[in-house]
């Protein structure tokens, strides 16, 4: 059965199933630079895994060698038990790459019918219309398409071989809100037929809204695992937004404040102990109006992980 929107997988039933890919204490050098640095990481069958990090983290690295386009330095690279690099093991990968390119000039009915020639046990062509939301663009030129349009098909050429593993590197980037969040819906119905599915975002909403599973990395080492809740637990910061006097550095320097950011006329602290920088704040200016105290956003969590880090 299908899940709902509202109703992703649950955690407890991914964590049983074995994984679908796992990468074990890998390292991978470029010359100097140390891509990854002994790193671990498992995806599960019907998970989506969300792989986050500043620019540089090694992000593209993980997913180029669960691909099998390039080999470790050291550590263990395995897909469904063998190595990436096995040709049965790569009909059983789709993956939507920033990279992707198709030819303008061929009907979105012919790219489906070219790549799904590449697998030996392709999906029918009425599901992955379906999935992908396609239906009534079969006979258009890529080349005409919207760019919401042309992800949609990117991503439907991607599960043309009833993948086990998907990557989706970026998958809604340039997009509007309403493509992106149908693309959401198209990735949830992946992970609920029990695929695995690996995203790269620098959309932290998205890495909330969609992952069941979110690996924080940085310089190649992970900074944080866990549910999207469960990292924004980690840092346990809370948001607070206010209008005061208060010297932003001061503020900076108070214990337990992990960020201070300007926001318009206000100001907005992320602090593990809200209550105790509020004491602070009250007897240091008696002015402070317009007060919101909310949980951390995962974009919170994230800064303070990558920054403690720096
Ligand atoms: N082919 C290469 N040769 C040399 N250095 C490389 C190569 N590929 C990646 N690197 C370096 O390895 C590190 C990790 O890069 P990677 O592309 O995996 O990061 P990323 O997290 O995907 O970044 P972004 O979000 O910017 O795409 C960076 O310092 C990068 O410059």
């Amino acid at each position: 059965m299908l899940a709902t929107l509202d109703e992703p997988t649950p955690v407890y039933s991914i964590l049983r199933s074995p994984a679908v890919a796992r990468l074990h204490s890998v390292t991978k050098r470029y010359g100097a630079i140390t891509a990854l640095d002994t790193l671990n990481l498992a995806i599960n069958a019907g998970e989506v895994l969300a792989l986050l990090g500043p620019n540089g983290a090694g992000k593209t690295t993980a997913i180029r060698l669960l691909l099998g386009l390039i080999s470790p330095t050291a550590g263990s690279v395995r897909v469904m038990g063998r190595d990436p690099r096995d040709s049965a093991t790569r009909t059983r990968i789709g993956a939507m790459l920033q990279v992707t390119r198709v030819p303008e000039t061929l009907r979105v009915r012919e790219h489906i019918d070219l790549f799904r020639s590449y697998y030996p046990h392709p999906m029918s062509v009425a599901e992955i219309v379906r999935l992908a939301r396609l239906e009534g663009l079969e006979d258009r030129f890529f080349g005409k398409l919207s760019g919401g349009q042309k992800q949609r098909v990117l991503f439907g050429l991607a599960i043309c071989g009833n993948p086990d593993l998907v990557f989706l590197d970026e998958p809604t980037v340039g997009l509007d809100i309403e493509s992106r969040r149908a693309l959401w819906a198209q990735v949830r119905e992946l992970a609920a037929r029990g695929k695995a599915v690996l995203l790269t975002t620098h959309y932290l909403e998205e890495a909330d809204a969609l992952a069941h599973r979110v690996i924080v990395i940085d310089k190649g080492k992970i900074l944080a695992e866990g549910t999207p809740a469960q990292i924004k637990t980690r840092v346990t910061g809370r948001r607070i937004r206010c209008v005061t006097d208060c010297d932003h550095s001061w503020l900076r320097a108070l214990p337990g404040v992990a960020d201070v950011q300007p926001d318009r006329d206000a100001v907005v602290i992320t602090a593990t102990a809200p209550e105790a920088v509020l004491r602070e704040m009250f007897l240091h200016d008696a002015t402070v109006s317009d007060l919101e105290v909310s949980t951390a956003a995962l974009e919170d969590a994230f800064l303070a992980l990558t920054q403690a880090q720096a």
